[in-house]
């Protein structure tokens, strides 16, 4: 499915105009269905985004706040994704909203990842936004090239739900929602900022392994089309 490139000036006008395409999604989901869904990244980039989107208007009781990828590690471990959304967006108004964490405490991330996949069932199909992040390695969710899951996770015949990753620049062994529950989320986003992503994005775009730099599947094999966020 075919790729579009909606690009900002600055990180400050990305995250204002994503908040605004988001907001519109999630109203349209509520309107639609009572309920909405959406499914967001960690990492450095979406801190700007998810502070304007906390501020906007919208039913957020009716609103489920999921992650697409989680480092094996508790909520109040600096690194944790889940704390990053708890600061950033789950504030404000987006207090109201029902937020689903991938992390379980569990003996092993394997536990973690059934826990999780079951607990997660209850959003329904597809999400209705998606936020993707991409590393400068080309991963994207927990799907890191050399994963040791990764030819699982991005098997589009592996169900929905949870799997673990482990991978040398992932650090912590991951959680992640598989290739085939993030590829046909009705609003897909590759959300990324900086010269860096964008050469990093332009290499993904040419021939190659998807294995070496993952978010080729995306680009390559999503349902849904992409819609790509990048600001210098
Ligand atoms: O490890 C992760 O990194 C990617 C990208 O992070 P960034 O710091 O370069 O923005 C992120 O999309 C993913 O959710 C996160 O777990």
């Amino acid at each position: 499915m075919a790729a579009t490139l909606h690009a900002f000036t600055n990180a400050a006008e990305l995250a204002s105009g994503l908040a605004d395409k988001v907001t519109e999604r999630l109203s349209a989901a509520i309107t639609a269905r009572a309920t909405a869904s959406i499914a967001v990244s960690g990492g450095s980039t979406p801190k700007a985004f998810f502070q304007a989107l906390s501020v906007r208007d919208l039913d957020w009781s009716k609103v489920t706040v999921t992650l697409v990828d989680e480092r094996f590690v508790p909520a109040d471990n600096e690194r944790s994704n889940h704390l990053l959304v708890a600061n950033n967006l789950l504030q404000n108004k987006a207090k109201a909203a029902r937020f689903l964490p991938l992390y379980q405490k569990s003996g092993s991330a394997e536990d973690a990842a059934r826990l999780a996949t079951a607990e997660t069932k209850a959003i329904g199909n597809p999400f209705d936004v998606v936020i993707l992040g991409m590393g400068g390695d080309g991963h994207t969710a927990s799907f890191f090239p050399g994963g040791s899951n990764l030819a699982a996770a991005l098997d589009p015949a592996t169900p929905r739900g949870i799997i673990t990753m482990e991978a040398q620049g992932a650090g912590e062994p991951r959680l992640t929602f598989t290739f085939s529950s993030l590829q046909d989320a009705r609003l897909l986003v590759l959300h990324i900022e900086g010269a860096g992503k964008k050469d990093t994005l332009a290499k993904a775009e040419e021939a190659g392994e998807e294995a070496e730099m993952p978010i080729r599947a995306v680009l390559r094999r999503a349902a849904s089309p992409v819609e790509i966020y990048w600001a210098p």
